[in-house]
């Protein structure tokens, strides 16, 4: 991404997706169409808000394609989890329901509809507009989104002074009231803070209270753990857990570890090279995993830990 868009008003500014998929059964793609359609009738009472179908990138000066032929429901209140090893096209495929594909890529294939609405007929205007009142993101690397130079909490109250149109002492007030919501403790003084005096798990905070500062209705956390150590890693889980089940936000959930979405995803899908390898409910993948990679991907996980999040899901 360029560096003006890494801001915290652009990821404020940027909404994402969900799925519903059936089990990969070897020999071909577990999002096939005729897999995707048979999930969706299941569920046809619930619309999806975000609809992923056979969507493909392509990096257009040299024709390659590097993600090809995803598919995936997100169905209100839902997590999708996307797990995979680097360079799976985990990202892309976010970054493409997001709208932000960076330069040279483009959708060479397939749609995306957010909330009912195909996302290939939104303008720049549009998309601002939906970023951040319909969906938006974290990343890895939080400190990244922020200006070094500013209080965090303005930061926060200019997003929202933006996105909401509330004015200074509003817009003060009701971003201690999202640092409250994110347990962030204390949050008049963490308010007055620079990035450089918070750790990286407060930063995650400071930046999901910015995501969900507008009231979006889906949230992309792409490896929005992977730099924190374990503990902080788990509470950051738990704050996802309760957005999602405190105000029904629904969620797409990055990983390359397994456990990471193990603990908060209904579906999960599986990526290598581009490609949806297995997609199913989260049990169900971990569980009786059909595709040599995902059992790859199990057996190369720490045992306790897996081992521990099964257990955990099990009860
Ligand atoms: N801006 C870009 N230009 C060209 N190729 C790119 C660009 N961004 C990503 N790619 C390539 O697209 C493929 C998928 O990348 P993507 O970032 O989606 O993978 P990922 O699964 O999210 O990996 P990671 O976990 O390392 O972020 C990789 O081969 C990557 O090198």
């Amino acid at each position: 991404m360029t560096a003006s868009s890494k801001s915290l008003y652009a990821v404020a500014a940027r909404p994402g997706p969900a799925l519903a998929g059936p089990g990969g059964r070897p020999g071909r793609p577990a999002g096939s169409a005729e897999g995707i359609v048979s999930s969706l009738s299941s569920r046809a009472a619930t619309p999806p808000l975000l609809a992923v179908r056979d969507v493909r990138i392509r990096h257009a000066p040299t024709g390659r394609e590097l993600v090809r032929g995803v598919s995936f429901d997100l169905a209100p209140g839902r997590v999708v989890g996307i797990v995979g090893e680097s360079g799976s096209g985990k990202t892309l495929t976010c970054r493409a329901a997001l709208g932000i594909l960076p330069r040279h890529l483009e959708l060479s294939g397939g749609s995306i509809v957010l909330a009912g609405e195909d996302v290939t007929t939104f303008d720049e205007d549009r998309w601002t507009r939906e970023r951040g009142s319909t969906l938006a993101a974290v990343f890895q690397d939080p400190a990244s989104y922020l200006n070094p130079s500013l209080p965090v909490g303005s930061q926060v109250a200019e997003v929202l002074r933006v996105k909401t149109g509330l004015r200074r002492r509003e817009a003060r007030s009701r971003t201690l009231e999202l640092f409250a919501s994110v347990h962030l403790r204390d949050p008049d003084v963490v308010y007055g803070q620079y990035p450089f005096e918070l750790s990286g798990g407060m930063l995650q905070r400071v930046l999901i209270a910015a995501a969900v500062s507008a009231g979006p209705r889906i949230l992309v956390a792409d490896e929005a753990t992977t730099a924190l150590d374990v503990t902080v890693q788990a509470e950051i889980l738990d704050l996802l857990a309760d957005l999602r089940e405190g105000s029904g936000l629904s969620l797409v959930v990055v990983s390359h570890d397994l456990a990471v979405v193990a603990q908060l995803c209904d579906e999960v899908l599986v990526m290598r090279h581009g490609e949806v390898v297995e997609q199913g409910q989260t049990d169900r993948v971990l569980h009786r995993p059909e595709h040599e990679y995902t059992r790859l991907l199990l057996a190369e996980h720490d045992q306790f830990g897996l081992d521990r999040v099964l257990e955990g899901r099990a009860s």
